[in-house]
């Protein structure tokens, strides 16, 4: 076999991609849900401002909505989403279908994130809340598993930038540690709101050895991601995408690091990186543009992840599909983006390991011998292989 047709074997097919065991980090709950599943909870809940109620129409609109170049106008979407999202009914439902969807797309590992604040207009408390989305996650992969998929599902609880509440999410993220909830975040409009507004909850978190992850670096650039880490103590960084300010590229090829961005490599501090969502919201121009490609060149601890896959009309398959087209990334770098994501997750250490050697490297190795069994179709082909 030619090193060419070696290439051509290690390159993904879309199916490939689909059944490659995928790991995703940084998913919201309320911006992945099914458009027919939206009609449906706001027909029942009596939620009368959706802008279409034809599903493939609303799906539509979500992602032409979302598609503005301004995270401000990303996030208003949201309204619709979190407003049928307001009963214990609805967030089993959307939770269930929310493992459902990944596991068929060939996830097996997930932290889906959401904000529980943002659930309480039908009366709920934020523990009934956490309680319903858990339920949601576990009938889901039961039900992927009766499928033939198995994934697992952990919750990172999120606290709005803009709001006031950091400390009571985080201390709730710890009741429910061990319990279906692996860590924290805080999301949101990034411009004007600094983390450091919320250091109580961060510096809470510390002391109970708990982890989170901050959304820094999309909307706004290195001193929101400074903040996040040197004064916030980030384990990641939600997108980190804007750490590319801080890289130098000369013409000759070579490339100097700064401060920061050579803190984000050496300390091994994961990004994760969302391209589609990135190209919505303005962090970058294209697929072949995005810095994931240099970030993966230079090592950084960096993993794909989907953001919203409702507003940004995506799966982790399509995430892949489009890095595969702009990179030429093989199976290898999928497995490489799939084992750093993995080793980032916020599940203990061992699970993470068991994780990556007895379900992503056996199922990299699996794919990556098909071409050993393909179908030869004629005898032509035999014959330009040989030399
Ligand atoms: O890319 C993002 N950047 C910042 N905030 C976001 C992003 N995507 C979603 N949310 C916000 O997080 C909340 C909880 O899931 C969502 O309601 C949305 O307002
Ligand atoms: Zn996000």
């Amino acid at each position: 076999m030619t090193s060419e047709t070696a290439q051509k074997a290690n390159t993904p097919s879309s199916d490939q991609i689909r059944r490659a065991p995928k790991v995703l980090l940084h998913d919201h709950l309320d911006g992945g849900l099914r458009p027919g599943t939206i009609v449906e909870l706001a027909r029942a809940s009596g939620y009368t401002q959706l802008p279409e109620t034809d599903p493939a129409k609303l799906g539509v609109w979500f992602h032409e909505a979302a598609d503005s170049g301004s995270l401000e106008r990303y996030l208003e979407t949201f309204s619709h989403t979190v407003g049928v999202m307001q009963s214990r009914e609805s967030l089993v439902r959307v939770a269930r279908e929310c493992a459902e969807d990944l596991a068929e797309d060939g996830v097996v590992y997930a932290e889906v994130r959401y904000a529980p604040e943002q659930h309480l207009e039908g009366g709920l408390s934020l523990e009934e809340v956490v309680e319903a989305v858990n339920e949601g996650f576990r009938e889901g992969e039961r039900i992927a598993r009766e499928n033939g998929h198995r994934i697992r599902v952990g919750a990172l609880l999120t606290a709005m930038r803009h709001a006031a509440r950091a400390l009571e999410i985080a201390e709730l993220a710890n009741r429910y540690r061990d319990l279906g909830v692996v860590g924290f975040d805080i999301a949101g409009a990034e411009a004007g709101h600094p983390p450091t507004r919320h250091l109580d909850a961060f510096e809470y978190l510390k002391r109970e050895n708990n982890h989170f992850t901050i959304h820094a670096g999309e909307a706004f650039g290195l001193p929101s991601i400074w903040q996040a880490l040197q004064w916030c103590g980030a384990d990641r960084l939600g997108h980190g995408v804007r750490i590319i300010d801080d890289i130098q590229v000369h013409a000759d090829g070579s490339v100097k690091l700064g401060r920061l961005a050579s803190y984000v490599r050496d300390k091994r501090i994961p990004l994760e990186l969302c391209p589609s969502s990135n190209l919505q919201t303005g962090a970058a121009d294209s697929y072949a543009a995005h810095p994931i490609g240099l970030l993966r060149r230079l090592h950084f601890r960096a993993t794909v992840n989907t953001d919203n896959r409702l507003m940004s009309h995506t799966s982790m398959s399509r995430e892949f599909e489009h890095l595969v087209d702009a990179f030429g990334y093989t199976l290898d770098d999928m497995q490489w983006f799939s084992v750093n994501a993995m080793k980032s997750s916020f599940i203990p250490f061992d699970e993470r390991l068991a994780m990556i050697n007895d379900v992503i490297k056996p199922g990299y190795a699996e794919l990556k011998s098909e071409w050993l069994f393909r179908q030869t179709t004629s005898t032509s082909d035999s014959a330009t292989e040989e030399g």
